[in-house]
């Protein structure tokens, strides 16, 4: 197993180009919040512009409308149950974030299956929290695109088959080549299974331990493969520790680091580092 280092973050967070607009920077499409969850869509949505993507719009329930756009006024909305929308969407984006806070009735499954339909294989998929636990329930297939599981422990027990005390990096190894998926198996000292390696995150800590906290990370990949397009995995890795090194900073002065205080540091964050590189 490799060790996830600085280094490479710092080298893949570069300095942005000048002769650049909105659109050289990823446009997602973000696809979650039922009636209950409206704050992992919020979550979501604000870890991915945060993080620097160029263009976001969220597909929520529409409850979750005035609420978001009262966090996050750069963000744009769409009804999830609209399937015109959402197809429309899915035209103009490089990327999908699925599943924070989706729910798993029989409402939810149906904006499942449509993106799972329509989305395309040069597209990058993010698949997270209820959109797990459906593709496990309803044994799914999987649509041709670029895809990256966000599961934790259960989750992943849910859709391997693994119990989270057989979740050895052999047993997972496995798993994550019959998805032949990119998996980021969230826990402390969370791994990244890619087809090729193993990696481990050896920061963050149980200061991170608040709902809502994947739900950024979530937001945090989609906006970082879109946008640091030369390497994926390269890209999903530094999410992955930038979501963790900013919960270290902000845990050495608080208990708990809750997600909307660790998204607006990300923007001072991934500056620093695109100063470090070689
Ligand atoms: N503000 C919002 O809108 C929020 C909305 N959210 C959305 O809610 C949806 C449901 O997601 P979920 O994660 O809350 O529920 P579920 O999948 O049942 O997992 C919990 C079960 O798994 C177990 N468990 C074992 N190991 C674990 C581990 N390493 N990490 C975590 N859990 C672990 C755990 O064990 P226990 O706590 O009982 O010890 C428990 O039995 C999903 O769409 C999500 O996006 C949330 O993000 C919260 C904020
Ligand atoms: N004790 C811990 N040590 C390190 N990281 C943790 C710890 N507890 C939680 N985390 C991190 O917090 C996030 C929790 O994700 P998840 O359970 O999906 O949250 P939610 O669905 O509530 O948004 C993961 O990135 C996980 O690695
Ligand atoms: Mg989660």
């Amino acid at each position: 197993m490799q060790t996830i280092t600085q280094k490479l973050v710092e080298n893949t967070i570069t300095k942005r180009a000048t002769q650049t607009h909105k659109g050289s920077f990823g446009k997602i499409l973000i696809v979650g919040g039922n009636d209950q969850f409206g704050g992992a869509a919020i979550l979501n949505s604000s870890a991915a512009v945060y993080a620097g993507c160029g263009l976001v719009t969220t597909a929520t329930h529409p409850s979750n409308f005035t609420s978001l756009h009262a966090r996050l006024p750069e963000t744009m909305v769409i009804d999830f149950t609209d399937d015109q929308a959402i197809k429309t969407m899915l035209n103009k984006v490089n990327g999908v974030v699925i599943g924070s806070g989706l729910g798993e009735d029989s409402s939810s499954l149906k904006i499942l299956k449509f993106v799972f339909q329509n989305v395309q294989s040069d597209q990058y998929l993010v698949i997270d929290g209820s959109a797990i636990d459906l593709i496990a329930s309803h044994n799914l297939d999987l649509p041709d695109a670029h895809i990256i599981f966000t599961p934790h422990e259960m989750e992943w027990q849910r859709l391997s088959g693994i119990p989270i005390k057989e979740q050895t990096e052999t047993n997972n190894r496995a798993a994550q080549q019959k998805l032949n998926a990119i998996v980021v198996l969230k826990k402390h000292h969370t791994e990244i299974y890619t087809n090729q390696e193993t990696y481990q995150l050896l920061i963050g800590g149980p200061e991170m331990a608040t709902g809502g906290m994947g739900d950024t990370l979530a937001g945090m990949v989609g906006a970082f493969v879109t946008q640091f397009t030369d390497n994926e995995i390269n890209a999903i890795m530094s999410a992955v520790y930038i979501h963790s090194f900013i919960a270290d900073q902000l845990g050495k002065t608080q208990y708990v680091t809750l997600p909307h205080q660790l998204i607006k540091k990300i923007p001072q964050t991934m500056l620093k580092f695109s100063q470090k590189a070689e």
